[in-house]
């Protein structure tokens, strides 16, 4: 029917093209009276004959609008179930909670084992740290000194718990003890005879395999439950095959029944139908066997309602350690009023519906109200019928809260800073003009445009004309997969991550909808939007126009799910007003502050939603990160002198360090960052770089460059780390550092926890950069290893023709340059520096390279001691790095190894 629709209105604004296009050509052949006349009747004919046509259509074929569907869910409310008080956790949660980590282990069957992924991104979208471990793989260390490294142990398959060898399995019952930590085991069959069991003696438990199950209910008394409200029975088959429990020890308490399926039963076993729930579907072991408490299920994370056992698992297991709050906010916007097709847009019932409905939610989520977005220029722009909808919404203003778009519904990257403030003071002007009170400190962006990847000239504005302070997307960092979405903040405008309905511009009626009305149920009642709610404490859910008219799938869906969520589980529904959801968000995780600025020319999407103008080739393509004093400024120079090489532009501030990654800076954005680069002409020919020699011990960088940069390659020079502490304080007093000039070496090195904490400060500043190994590890998670490259400073300084040869080759660079010609020995500075003629040397400044006193005796065995671990590590870090190990380092190691005998 919509298509029949939808091209009638297609061939109406044809025709009407038409129209125009031919008066246009007739007006200009004056001269040719005839032809004219005869082109007007056939047009004239033709036009009348469509809308003859259309107007039929009209009456008779158009789509009926006013028959939506009706939220049909309702619940049992069990009267006791209210008068049950919640104990999750509660009773059990104590001094142990704080023994183990935020963090749960998780043994698979193989590496990309369905079930385990599965309960991986369970976990994940709970934002659970799992470590995941293949069932064959040795163990990882459970525990580090006196903190248990996991608050729960899963099992994709509980079978393989229990066939584990001795030794494995006397690490995870003695870790279990020793922290009180629990397991939670999916029971799956071993194979798939419909009559297999296991029977597990010293257990005193039988499993029971591959039934066909139907209907499901839930242990009304159980402490366990938190999440899951009892009460409700989950009627029709459930999904996949099960496994049922039988025992008659006190220390299994069942958690939840079901019915054999009626089908399975008279084709495949010929049992005679029993219609109770005596089927175990879930078991609770207290523990009173092995010391152990489990919670066992009978199937995978396919049957909805295990996400809320698995979520009441982890938190009674954990000691409420990986506990979630009973708390979700959810705000519903609608995005954008009054911008939708003439034919799907609102009228005077759908506005009416949408107060009611809106009345009857705020009975059951606290403080709801409908957001509603408007871009001015399209008010009044449907049918007849449409603009008295549009009339409608403002005589009931005040029963909601607006917020802005720009005025046009335009997308801010598109256009200039100028044009995006000019659109959004014309919406404002239309607000003003039509008496709506603008909650200006919430406004959204047109398809995510200049939200993320950020532009900036959308947050200026957004600032100067509304003092917008918070706004959301879903594109951050990624529009999939949806569960990773993050909030951020952004020059003081926080961004909190959209969710997804399932609903769209595009569905207008429940036909629409993936699955049709039966779709949208199975999303509602288990299925998506119920998981997204269970999961996610605060949800803001984008929603249109169309789906407020037509068959208004908005109302229908919020409330329905809102109905299901008060009938299943304990959930406190509630909402605020946008600037009170965004403390919470951050309040809640406050970790999410911090932007992470990604590439978007990795990502279709986001350049989409980027200025034509913007290019990534103003980003560079490799990083010299440091550490300090090991000779990076000479070979920030060195590779400047390359034709092909260019580097950053230089600061006012910090000369020719950008420090992006590692200061303030960062917060400045992508543009910022982008604008430190000149634009290449070649931009194949040329590699860009730059050196910031801080980036190395930063304990950020590492995973703020590969966001950004995931292909840069790395650059790390290394020399003897007493050395470079040596090099550093020298440096430091040069600049007349007050605490370095004020303590001598030997202090700063040995200054302890009772000293100064300047001179602490002082130290750490010192001798943390030379800590190389432990750097390099961190680096190591976030780029492979072909990606890192070592520069060793000694030979830089006696050998930078041969440093640079090395260079080239890997950073594939072009044309090859014989460096020989462009470097030279300068015997007054006592380095190479750059040839520029016969008879000249280009040469570092005065603060590299200058001479101070040898290091005092003492210091330099204090920091021999200190380093030599490091070393050490070092040593067998350079192996993967495929380079030779230096003299000093051989020097240090063959001391090691003297001292060790
Ligand atoms: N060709 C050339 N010219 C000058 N200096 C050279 C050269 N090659 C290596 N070095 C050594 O570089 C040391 C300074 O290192 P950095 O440039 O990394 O220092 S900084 O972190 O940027 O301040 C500097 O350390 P100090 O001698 O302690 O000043 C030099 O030893």
């Amino acid at each position: 029917m919509s298509i029949i629709l939808r091209f009638t209105m297609w061939l109406r604004r044809e025709l009407m093209r038409c129209v125009g296009f031919v008066l246009k050509l007739l007006s200009f052949n004056k001269r040719c009276s005839l032809p004219r006349t005869l082109v007007l009747i056939i047009l004239l004919s033709a036009v009348s004959s469509v809308i003859f046509l259309y107007s039929v259509m009209d009456s008779s074929s158009r789509v009926p609008r006013a028959n939506p569907p009706v939220p049909h869910i309702r619940c049992q409310r069990d009267p006791m179930a209210a008068e049950r008080p919640i104990i999750g956790s509660g009773k059990r949660s104590g001094e142990q909670r704080l023994r183990i980590a935020h963090r749960a282990l998780l043994i698979s069957e193989s590496l990309n084992s369905r079930g385990g992924q599965k309960i991986r991104y369970f976990l994940s979208s709970l934002r659970i740290d799992v470590k995941v471990e293949v069932k064959t793989k040795t163990l990882p260390t459970l525990a580090n000194r006196k903190s248990g490294r996991f608050a729960v142990i899963i099992f994709e398959n509980y079978n393989s718990y229990l066939d584990l060898d001795n030794w494995n399995r006397q690490l995870i019952d003695k870790y279990c003890h020793d922290y009180g930590v629990g397991i939670i085991g999916f029971v799956k069959p071993p194979d798939d005879s419909a009559t297999s069991f296991s029977h597990f003696e010293s257990y005193f438990m039988t499993f029971q395999y591959n039934l066909k199950l139907e209907d499901y209910k839930l242990r009304p008394d159980s402490d366990i439950w938190r999440v899951t409200k009892p009460g409700e029975i989950w009627k029709g088959p459930l999904p996949s095959t099960w496994t049922v429990f039988h025992s008659n020890h006190s220390t299994y308490q069942s958690l939840a029944f079901s019915k054999l399926s009626s089908s399975f039963l008279e084709f495949d076993t010929g049992e005679v139908l029993d219609s109770s729930f005596k089927y175990v579907t879930a078991v609770y072991d207290q523990g009173q066997i092995d010391g152990i408490p489990k919670i066992l299920l009978g199937c995978d994370l396919n049957f909805w309602l295990h996400s809320m056992i698995v979520m009441d698992a982890l938190s009674y297991l954990s000691f409420g350690k990986l506990e979630l709050t009973l708390d979700r906010f959810i705000q519903v916007d609608v995005d954008d009023i009054f911008v939708g097709k003439v034919g799907i847009r609102m009228k005077t019932p759908d506005v009416q519906a949408l107060l009611e409905t809106q009345q009857r939610l705020q009975r059951e989520v606290e403080g709801f109200r409908f957001n509603l977005g408007f871009s001015g220029g399209f008010f009044l722009s449907g049918d007849d019928e449409e603009d008295k909808g549009d009339r409608e919404l403002l005589e009931n203003r005040n029963s909601f809260r607006w917020f802005s778009h720009m005025f046009r519904h335009e997308q801010p990257h598109k256009f200039d800073p100028a044009y995006v403030e000019h659109s959004m003071m014309l919406n404002k002007k239309f607000a003003e003009d039509h008496d709506i009170q603008v909650y200006g400190m919430y406004a959204v962006a047109p398809h995510h445009s200049g939200v993320f990847p950020v532009y900036e000239p959308l947050y200026t504005s957004w600032k100067s004309v509304w003092g917008v302070m918070v706004t959301s997307t879903e594109e951050y960092p990624k529009l999939l997969p949806s569960w990773k979405r993050h909030g951020f903040i952004h020059k003081g405008i926080m961004v909190l991550p959209r969710q997804t309905c399932g609903l769209f511009t595009t569905t207008v009626f429940s036909s629409d909808f993936r699955g049709g009305l039966t779709g949208l149920d199975a999303s509602i009642q288990g299925g998506e939007i119920f998981q997204t709610i269970l999961t996610t404490p605060m949800s803001i859910f984008m929603t249109h126009l169309s789906n407020y008219g037509n068959d208004r799938l908005a109302l229908y869906m919020m409330e329905s799910v809102v109905e299901f969520l008060k009938c299943w589980t304990n959930l406190r529904l509630l909402s605020l007003p946008p600037l009170e959801m965004g403390f919470k968000y951050f309040e809640l995780y406050p970790q999410d502050k911090d932007p992470l600025w990604t590439n978007p020319c990795d990502y279709s999407r986001h350049l989409s939603i980027w200025p034509a103008n913007r290019t990534c080739d103003r980003l560079p393509q490799f990083l010299i990160v440091g550490p300090q004093k090991t000779g990076t400024t000479a070979l920030y120079s060195f590779l400047s002198q390359h034709p092909s090489i260019v580097s950053n532009h230089k600061s006012r501030k910090t000369f020719e360090e950008i420090q992006f990654f590692n200061t303030d800076n960062y917060y400045s954005g992508l543009d910022w960052y982008m604008a430190s680069f000149p634009s290449p002409e070649k931009p194949n020919m040329t590699l860009l770089f730059e050196k910031s020699a801080n980036y190395f011990e930063n304990e950020i960088v590492p995973k703020r460059v590969a966001a950004l940069l995931p292909r840069a390659k790395i650059i790390v020079l290394v020399m003897n780390p007493a050395k470079r502490a040596y090099s550093w304080y020298q440096h430091q007093r040069n600049h007349k550092d007050p605490t370095a000039m004020n303590y001598t070496f030997h202090e700063v090195v040995t200054a302890n926890d009772m000293s100064p904490p300047k001179l602490r400060t002082l130290r750490s500043r010192c001798l943390l950069p030379g800590l190389y190994a432990q750097h390099l590890i961190r680096w190591l998670d976030f780029f492979p290893p072909n990606q890192i490259h070592i520069v060793h400073s000694d030979e830089l300084r006696n050998d930078p023709i041969n440093v640079m040869h090395y260079l080239q080759k890997f950073l594939h660079v072009h044309p090859y340059m014989d460096y020989s010609q462009y470097l030279r020995y300068d015997p007054v500075k006592g380095f190479f520096c750059q040839v520029i003629s016969d008879k000249q040397n280009k040469c570092l400044g005065k603060s590299k390279g200058h001479t101070y006193p040898p290091m005092g005796p003492e210091a330099e065995q204090h920091l021999r001691h200190f380093y030599r671990k490091h070393n050490m590590n070092l040593s067998k870090l350079l192996a993967s790095f495929n380079t030779a190990v230096p003299q000093w380092l051989q020097t240090e190691l063959k001391e090691a190894v003297l001292l060790k005998n």
